[in-house]
């Protein structure tokens, strides 16, 4: 093989380690009864309230969980799985017609930075509503704001709408977790879902780790908080997703749970419950033997939504931990960071600290 650059190299004390922890903590959630078309009635109340206390502890303990049982179709996620597997397998010429730029962020590229080391790793995106509209750019005196359309490559002819299949389903159970969520927070139901119009700047990643040659030194995707409200991902069998444990600071690895999908609290819902909920660090190991693919869904509010702890979770004795922040800002501030390899430190929930 031949050098490998630089910019892959993690610091030493991020460097995974070889040895690893399988996560038997994360825990596995049955969602079975939301899938009762009654099951809102009182016949499924003790049920329905057994589930959100589950939610509710995984989201307190670990912030990330698995579910099964969601009611997506099976036969959406292999479509899903075996279009991404096609695409990545194009020649990178042919990937990079399709290639993102410093106007549009969806599309494909491989030189995302994580905390400016380069992941080890190449990723299409795509957006839920086309167009997206964002900022045109991070700077808060800037007004202008830009349309953002998902490019479609020729090959496979069925991505396109295996893509827009899949986006729609993954939009269908967020809202059936933001509802369990916000009934977990003694929120009513649907305390939440207004934030996800048909405005929204949500987006479904596919995600490619090709076999590493030097997997004790770089990664797959650097530690990290994802910046959204929650997110849905889906995981191959070869596994390399690792969570940092809140109770010791262990990195976990999540053990691969066939058909199940992976949900982490992101940094907006650790805002709007005023940190009852936190979002949880996690980082993507890879290997020198397999390649991986992961495809997680981010769901995202539209980019005017001003993000602050909501006034039924705040209180004289428990204030707001945070000032509000604008969501288009602070993702464009984001896109712009993981595109570019910058000097300074990319933008974070803390520098809104109140
Ligand atoms: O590939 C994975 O398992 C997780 C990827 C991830 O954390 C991300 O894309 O934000
Ligand atoms: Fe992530």
């Amino acid at each position: 093989m031949g050098e490998v650059d630089p910019a892959f190299i993690q610091d030493v004390e991020h460097r995974p380690k070889l040895t690893i922890t399988e996560a038997e903590g994360i825990p596995v959630i049955d969602l079975s009864i939301l899938n009762y078309p009654d099951f809102s009635s009182e016949k499924y109340s003790k049920e329905l309230e057994t589930l959100v206390a589950e939610i509710g502890d995984a989201s307190k303990k670990w912030g990330f969980f698995q579910v099964i049982n969601h009611g997506v179709p099976l036969e959406h996620r292999e479509k899903m799985e075996l279009a991404s597997r096609k695409f990545f397998a194009l020649s990178k010429e042919d990937k990079r017609k399709v290639g993102r730029d410093e106007f549009n962020p969806l599309g494909y590229y491989d030189t995302e930075h994580t905390k400016n080391v380069r992941d080890w790793k190449e990723v299409f995106d795509f957006a839920l509503q086309n167009p997206t509209v964002i900022p045109f750019s991070p700077d808060l005196d800037d007004k202008q704001l830009k349309q953002l359309n998902s490019q479609w490559p020729d090959y496979p002819p069925e991505f396109r709408e295996v893509c827009e299949v899949y986006v729609q389903e993954m939009e269908k159970l967020s809202y059936k977790l933001l509802e369990l969520i916000s009934l977990s927070l003694g929120l009513s139901a649907n305390r939440l879902n207004g934030f996800f119009d048909e405005e929204q700047t949500s987006f479904v990643r596919l995600n490619h780790y090709p076999p590493c040659p030097i997997p004790h030194l770089a990664l797959g995707v650097g530690r990290h908080k994802d910046a959204g409200a929650l997110t849905i991902l889906a995981q191959d069998n070869v596994g390399g997703l690792e969570v940092k444990s809140k109770a010791d600071g262990e990195w976990i690895r999540v053990k691969p749970t066939p058909h199940a999908y992976i949900i982490n609290i992101g940094d907006l819902i650790q805002v709007w419950s005023n940190e009852e909920y936190e979002s949880v660090e996690h980082r993507v190991m890879v290997n020198s033997e397999r390649e991986r693919f992961s495809i997680p869904f981010f769901l995202n509010p539209a980019h005017y939504t001003w993000v602050e702890p909501l006034e039924e979770l705040v209180t004289e004795k428990n204030p707001a931990k945070y000032k509000a922040y604008n969501w288009g800002k602070f993702f464009t501030m984001r896109k712009d960071s993981n595109f570019k390899k910058h000097d300074v430190e990319n933008i974070q929930i803390y520098h809104f600290r109140a």
